[in-house]
């Protein structure tokens, strides 16, 4: 089945003390794939709320994805996201398997992303498309070179950097199969908030949940 649909991303600053809350409410209004991102080193707290995570989203028929830890996405078997200097991807699908979701960043390069495509990546990430309030500094990418990489490539192409309701109708105007979100999703003053964007992307996307 090919990815489509909203990608939410977890993250540990803006989701304390409300974490499986707003990740349950997200899953709730229809999320594709959920990325459990934490750059922490705390290994023994990662494993635990990856494990909560995988339960959550086996209850909800949602994939669940690791950021940057195969060894994490293989010891739960689910997938995994590697940026450019996480790690190479034939190992990684060699460790996962033919079936796991393997997603790789690829910036503003359509060159990356045909590499990682002939790698086996499940699907290319593109970023950053905004201002974003979680990763200021990454790289910029254009709407120009999105469209651009639909014609050459494919493999479903996620989106990323300061997507919100307001500004991701162009993007799925321009070819973006998956639209991955933290502020503009988890950002919410309530679950109900959180539940009503989910379901709000999909709409963007015609996905019906
Ligand atoms: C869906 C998705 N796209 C891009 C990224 C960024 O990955 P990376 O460049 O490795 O940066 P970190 O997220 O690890 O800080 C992502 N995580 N997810
Ligand atoms: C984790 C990440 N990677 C990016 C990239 O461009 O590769 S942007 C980003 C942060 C996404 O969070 P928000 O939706 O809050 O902007
Ligand atoms: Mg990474």
């Amino acid at each position: 089945m090919k990815l489509r649909g909203l990608y939410a991303i977890t993250d540990s600053q803006l989701l304390a003390g409300k974490f499986l809350a707003y990740v349950e409410a997200a899953l709730d209004g229809g999320v594709t794939l959920l990325q459990y991102r934490d750059k922490s080193s705390d290994e023994a707290r990662r494993l635990r709320e990856a494990e909560k995570l995988r339960e959550l989203c086996s209850r909800y028929k949602t994939q669940l994805i690791i950021n940057d830890d195969f060894d994490l996405a293989a010891r739960l078997g689910v997938g995994v996201h590697l940026g450019q200097t996480d790690g190479p991807l034939t190992p990684a699908r060699a460790l996962l398997g033919s079936k796991a979701i393997i997603g790789a960043t690829c910036h503003g390069q359509i060159e990356l992303a045909e590499q990682a495509a002939k790698e086996g990546a499940s699907y290319v990430a593109f970023g950053r498309f905004f201002n974003s309030n979680t990763k200021p500094g990454a790289p910029a990418a254009s709407v120009e070179m999105l469209a651009e990489a639909r014609k050459r490539l494919h493999v479903p192409i996620c989106v990323i950097g300061g997507i919100t309701l307001e500004n991701a109708e162009p993007l799925v105007a321009h070819g973006a199969d998956l639209l991955a979100v933290v502020h503009g999703l988890f950002g919410a003053d309530s679950t109900q908030e959180v539940t009503r964007r989910a379901r709000a992307f999909n709409d963007l996307l015609k996905i019906s949940v």
